[in-house]
């Protein structure tokens, strides 16, 4: 896993091989060690040069390897050895040189990369050479042979520190703590840097190896190795058909259309350009047109200007009219999520898109098989639920409708990708994977407002547990009028609701008007600078509590004779967490979700789930399903009005079979109907 060449007469040259990303493996460990050893022992060489293949130096310790126990030779002891070699040696860095891979690269005497003047301006790298950093690092090699190494020894060198470092430390590891929201290892870093700063080399080592010990064993680290390769798994979706990612051809994309150019259209249409794929972008009112126009070119002006490159603006073209996506090879409809209106929009693409168009809707939870039973193309039409903002949510859904072909599905799982998104194949269901199991978490929210929380204690608890923001801050941020549309049209809402004293029973289950109330005051989120949370202005983004909605609530409760309780923080996170982990095991037994696995990094990239929790179903396996059973059973018993609140089945198998590891679920869900 490391090959030894010796080349121009004196230089060996140890080539890390453990492709894609040459992660250091036990056996890439061994190998180095051996090929060290075997340069410092060989009279000719002079010098010792260490590149990675295919053009990628090294992506750090093997994760995979985390998991298991330890073999090989241990790291750090492998390159304070070529540190202190005899013999000079050379990092020739090229790609990546990521955690471990960049200790290896810091552990040899000189360095070089390829692209990162940054590394140069901070002394991390040597020299940045243009072409192959393997023949300048034999070049840098032979002109420095013979030049006294001590001085290039990294542990030899007294750390360079501003006076008051102590209060520096401080003052960052206050910073990180409020920021790294519960996550350890920000916090362990500073208290390393503040190690490195005030220790001798071998104490700060010692330091670092015990910081390192306590990460290593935690669960966040788990969480976060977990959720690496559930990432990297996602893209790797199948069909029950036998259909998969890597035995279907998705259609390339040149061109595409976006219909519709409020938020949504306006954020997809940035990251189809992006990407270098011209865009058709079409409104039915001239005003619109032009105010999307707007926001689209300065969104875009704003990206190129920061990354220093003139802005794709040539790919674009405004239009009213429909006919202009002729020539289009997928179309993306992003209009108002209205069940009417999309089929209209739906049946009018189809008069004038070639017969073999794809057409994608960015509905959030509508039925894609109901939008292409109207066109006369079903096997051609998917989801794409992106995420708001679009342009910065890294999340796609990619719908497969039950007629949805294997080709459709790909094409829309390599677009998202081309588009730096992070695609999940889900089945169609009402809300599909996210906003399904959101649902049940946000009932969950409110509910607890009605027994006698406050917005604030339920998002401090959520914003403890590690999410960026509680759920009562991002309704605000999200618009509350979004939910209450949507419970209008699925008849939750209507005429023969109680104006004054709504009923808290609707289709057959508890039901909390809360949130309609607060709308039918006026009151949706940020942007009418009023809604959970009362904001300075209209837009503004700080909320602050509001002494109004704490009279609101306890009104409430006293018109329906509800006695308020103290709600821990505790009941909190279990009620939330586990009913949006419940809806998930509900999901895999439907095949909405391929794994689990796919549902977490869902809820990682589109919902702020902490990484450092791995995910809903993570987090429950690492709480243990028989504790998240135990709870369910408490709180559907308190609860018996809340019917989501019962254990799923799939939970119920799980324990019954012992709770096997996570990676093992996806066996147990066997003769059960799929979607996907
Ligand atoms: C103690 C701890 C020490 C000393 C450490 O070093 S911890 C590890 C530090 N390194 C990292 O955290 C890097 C993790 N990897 C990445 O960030 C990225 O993979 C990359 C930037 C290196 C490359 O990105 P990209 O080109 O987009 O490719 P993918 O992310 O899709 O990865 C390709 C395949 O390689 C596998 N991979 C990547 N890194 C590792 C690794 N460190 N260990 C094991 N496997 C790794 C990844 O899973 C992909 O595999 P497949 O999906 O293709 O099977």
């Amino acid at each position: 896993m490391a090959r030894y060449a010796r080349v121009k007469g004196s230089i060996a040259l140890i080539t890390l091989t453990n492709p894609p990303v040459n992660a250091l493996s036990a056996a890439v460990r061994r190998g180095i060690v051996e090929s060290v050893s075997r340069a410092l022992k060989d009279e000719q060489v002079k010098a010792v040069v260490f590149c990675g293949e295919n053009e990628k130096f090294c992506g750090g310790a093997d994760i995979k390897e985390f998991s298991g126990s330890m073999s090989g030779p241990p790291l750090v002891p492998m390159i304070h050895s070529i540190e202190a070699g005899e013999k000079l040696m050379v990092a020739a860095i090229e790609g990546v040189a990521l955690g471990g891979g960049l200790e290896l690269a810091l552990g040899c005497h000189y360095r070089r990369h390829v692209s990162a003047q940054e590394a140069l301006q901070l002394g991390i790298v040597d020299q940045v050479a243009e072409g192959s950093a393997v023949q300048a690092a034999m070049e840098l090699a032979l002109s420095v042979i013979g030049q006294p190494l001590n001085p290039r020894r990294l542990s030899l060198r007294a750390p360079v520190w501003a006076p008051d470092v102590d209060g520096v430390c401080d003052t960052a590891l206050a910073q990180v703590k409020q920021r790294s929201r519960g996550a350890m290892a920000p916090v362990a870093c500073v208290q390393a840097v503040r190690a490195a700063a005030m220790l001798p080399y071998s104490k700060g080592m010692e330091r670092e190896r015990q910081l390192m010990d306590t990460l290593f064993r935690s669960g966040q680290a788990r969480a976060m190795q977990y959720a690496f390769f559930a990432q990297r798994n996602a893209g790797k979706w199948s069909l029950p058909n036998g259909a998969q990612w890597n035995n279907t051809r998705a259609r390339d994309v040149q061109r595409a259309g976006v219909i519709g150019l409020g938020t949504m259209g306006r954020g997809i249409t940035v990251c189809l350009v992006k990407a270098g794929i011209s865009v058709v972008a079409i409104e039915t009112d001239a005003k619109q047109l032009e105010s999307g126009k707007k926001a689209v070119t300065a969104m875009l002006q704003r990206d190129a200007k920061r990354r220093g490159v003139s802005p794709p603006l040539h790919l674009l073209t405004f239009t009213l009219s429909f006919h202009q996506l002729r020539d289009v090879d997928l179309v993306i409809e992003a209009v108002f999520e209205d069940m009417n209106l999309k089929k209209r929009v739906f049946s009018d693409l189809c008069k004038v898109l070639r017969a073999n168009t794809l057409i994608c809707t960015n509905t959030s939870g509508l039925s894609v098989d109901e939008l292409a039973a109207v066109t006369d193309r079903q096997p051609l039409v998917v989801g794409m639920h992106f995420f708001a903002p679009a342009h910065v949510m890294k999340l796609l859904e990619v719908v497969s409708g039950s007629r949805s072909s294997p080709e459709a599905v790909a094409t829309a799982m390599a677009l998202g990708k081309r588009i730096e998104k992070v695609c999940v194949a889900v089945g169609n269901c009402s809300g599909f994977v996210g906003n399904r199991m959101l649902k049940l978490y946000l009932d969950q929210s409110v509910y607890m407002l009605e027994e006698g929380a406050t917005p604030e204690q339920v998002d401090q608890a959520l914003e403890e547990f590690g999410f960026a923001m509680g759920i009562f801050k991002v309704s605000d941020l999200s618009g509350l009028d979004v939910g209450w549309r949507v419970r209008k049209a699925s008849g939750l809402i209507g005429p023969d609701v109680d104006p004054v004293k709504p009923s808290r029973w609707r289709l057959g289950r508890r039901y909390c008007p809360l949130p309609d109330m607060l709308c039918q005051q006026g009151r949706f989120g940020q942007k009418t600078g009023r809604g959970w949370y009362l904001y300075d202005s209209p837009g503004s983004k700080e909320a602050k509590s509001d002494p109004e909605i704490q009279t609101f609530l306890k009104d409430y409760r006293h018109k329906y004779g509800i006695i308020p309780r103290r709600i821990t923080s505790q009941e909190v996170i279990e009620r939330c967490a586990f009913s949006l982990a419940n809806e998930g095991f509900r999901i895999l037994e439907d095949r909405i979700a391929a794994s689990p696995e796919d549902i977490d990094v869902i809820y990682l990239f589109g919902y702020g789930w902490p990484r450092h929790r791995g995910g809903p179903m993570f987090y429950a396996a690492q709480v243990g399903l028989s504790v998240v059973l135990e709870k369910l059973e408490h709180y559907h018993r308190v609860h018996p009005d809340v019917p989501s609140l019962e254990p799923s089945r799939l939970l119920r198998r799980l324990v019954a079979e012992g709770s096997p590891p996570i990676q093992q679920w996806k066996s147990h869900i066997k003769n059960l109907r799929s979607h996907l």
